[in-house]
């Protein structure tokens, strides 16, 4: 088992609504950084508003970062929470093969998504869902169309790993990345993040509420953005669902 990482907090809850609101009814309480783990949840969202299905056995957590950063910073943590869910997931699997990072937010595992990451900011504290489907994924047809089919860790790799062992790598895993994040800065986490890219050189389209715009996946730069080869030209882009 990993070792739980000094100065973090650790709850498990049996049920909750959401661990989003969960955090945010707990924030102005917690001085350190908090895991707040749920083994089952009754009202999971999603990013942009979307239910999040969130059966038993699934894993559900959100860790709660007091944090003066500003708002661009913050959102960074989100290239951390993933690099720390692909190692977790290296672990339970025991190889790399298959895994790789959709920006801004997911992770697949044999070209589906396995989990996904939502950001909240509560005033002095950051909130960092994270949700992985470790033994059932929702249909296909429950998915926006042309997304990425969801797949659990058993569908894919047939490894059964419970939700507290699952939070005790992810944990781990997330304290190693943190601290080079706090260390050295953005650079070492965007090129760890950029080494395991779903899709890096190839045509993408990032959907933007109205409109589309399809391009090359170049890079993501310093400020996180993935930036897109048009035919107009280079754009970085800060917000959008990524379709392959
Ligand atoms: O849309 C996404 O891909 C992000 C999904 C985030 C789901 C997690 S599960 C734990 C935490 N609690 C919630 O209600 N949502 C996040």
């Amino acid at each position: 088992m990993a070792d739980w990482p000094l100065g973090y907090g650790r709850q498990v809850l049996t049920e909750v609504d959401s661990t989003m609101l969960e955090a945010a009814r707990q924030a102005v309480d917690l001085s350190g950084p908090t895991w707040i783990c749920a083994l089952h949840q009754t009202a999971a969202r999603g990013r942009r508003g979307r239910v999040w299905v969130n059966p038993k056995g699934n894993f559900a957590a959100t860790l709660v970062i007091p944090t003066a950063d500003a708002p661009d910073r913050r959102a960074l943590r989100s290239f951390v929470a993933a690099l720390a869910l692909f190692d977790a997931l290296v672990a339970v699997s025991g190889r790399v093969d298959g895994l790789a990072l959709k920006w801004p937010n997911d992770v697949l595992l044999t070209g589906g998504k396995v989990a996904g990451i939502l950001l909240e900011s509560l005033g002095s504290h950051l909130a960092i869902g994270i949700g992985v489907n470790l033994v059932t994924a929702p249909d296909a047809a429950e998915v926006e169309a042309g997304a990425v089919p969801p797949v659990s860790v058993v569908s894919a790799l047939g490894v059964e790993v419970g939700q507290e062992v699952f939070l005790d790598m992810l944990a781990a895993a997330f304290a190693r990345h943190e601290a080079q994040f706090v260390t050295y800065g953005f650079a070492p986490t965007r090129e760890a993040w950029l080494s395991r890219a779903a899709r890096l050189g190839e045509v993408v389209t990032a959907r933007m509420g109205d409109h589309d715009v399809t391009g090359t996946f170049e890079t993501v730069d310093a400020d996180g953005r993935i930036v897109l080869n048009t035919a107009s030209g280079r754009q970085a882009i800060a917000a959008a669902d990524i379709f392959f």
